[in-house]
């Protein structure tokens, strides 16, 4: 399958923080939920993509071109949202436009207004007196306007109501109808990939855990509960991530099907939400090394 972004074994470090041999790829005409918890390297493996940062090794591609050699194709071709303002504050929508529209060869005038009359955006207020919402919706408003076959956005949801959430899931799934778009974007409010996303890229303190089919997830990870007296040092193995409390445990496995075997109806199975992946994902480890060392 085609992808339309590959980073390979990419690097980079800050003081106290490091991307460490990221290989994402990201497959075109799909939409691909970015997660992981705070901090953990989503914002800057973002403009790592957007080559608003430089890797310190390894390599960024889009539709198999880098920036050294087509920066401006590349851009050309992307829409990008992210969670802060783009804009000077002392201007309109309309000093935007006119300042924005002539970088991009497919500008197309009548997307724009569609976008600000189905938002409702005042084209001639000042942006500073914008609610963040408005904010949101006039950074997408650009980022869709010039038929970008790639929109990357980074948290583009926080922060926002839910009516507004739900439309802006509306919108990103109607932009893929004719199957040539990609979607790539970052969130914290994991129940709104529930609604739309096709695939899972998880990353967690700097590293690529998983970018998998989010029905494959729902198939083959699971929450299982039962008595403590079920775990030893050979049944903890099989759960990324364990939880014991008084009444028993409840843990997370990647094999739903060995669990299964393994444990038959002496357990409680139940279908796990990408959040139950990042929580265990994180405690996991740490409380299973407690229980042992
Ligand atoms: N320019 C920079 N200089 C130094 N450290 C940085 C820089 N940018 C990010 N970091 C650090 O890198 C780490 C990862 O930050 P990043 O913004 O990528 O995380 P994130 O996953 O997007 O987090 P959140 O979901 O909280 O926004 C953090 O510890 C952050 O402080």
């Amino acid at each position: 399958m085609e992808s339309v972004i590959e980073l390979n074994q990419v690097n980079k470090s800050f003081n106290g923080f490091q991307l460490k041999d990221l290989s994402i790829s990201v497959k075109k005409g799909f939409i691909t939920g970015f997660i992981g918890g705070n901090g953990v390297g989503k914002s800057t493996t973002i403009k790592l993509i957007m080559n608003l940062l430089q890797p310190d090794s390894g390599t960024v591609s889009l539709f198999g071109l880098n920036y050294k050699t087509h920066e401006k194709e590349i851009k050309q071709r992307i829409g990008f949202v992210f969670d802060g303002n783009i804009f000077y504050e002392n201007s309109t929508l309309v000093d935007m436009k006119q300042m924005i529209s002539p970088a991009y060869n497919n500008w197309d005038d009548s997307i724009f207004d569609q976008y600000v009359d189905m938002f409702e955006l005042p084209l001639k207020k000042k942006i500073k007196t914008f609610s963040k919402g408005m904010m949101m919706k006039a950074s997408l408003t650009f980022a869709l306007s010039h038929h970008a076959e790639l929109i990357i956005m980074d948290e583009p949801t926080s922060g926002l109501d839910p009516i507004f959430r739900r439309e802006l899931l509306d919108i990103l799934h109607n932009l893929m109808q004719d199957g040539e778009k990609t979607i790539f974007f970052s969130t914290h409010i994991t129940t709104d990939l529930d609604r739309i996303a096709d695939y899972i890229t998880f990353i967690h303190n700097g590293q690529h855990q998983f970018t998998k089919a989010y029905y494959k997830i729902e198939e083959n990870y699971a929450i299982v509960k039962g008595e403590t007296n079920l775990l030893d040092r050979d049944t903890e193995q099989e759960f990324l991530g364990i939880r014991k409390t008084n009444y028993g445990f409840e843990a997370l496995t990647s094999n739903r099907q060995r669990t299964e075997n393994i444990f038959g109806d002496t357990v409680v199975i139940e279908k796990p939400t990408l959040e139950d992946i990042m929580l265990y994902t994180k405690k996991g480890k740490e409380s299973y090394a407690k229980s042992y060392s």
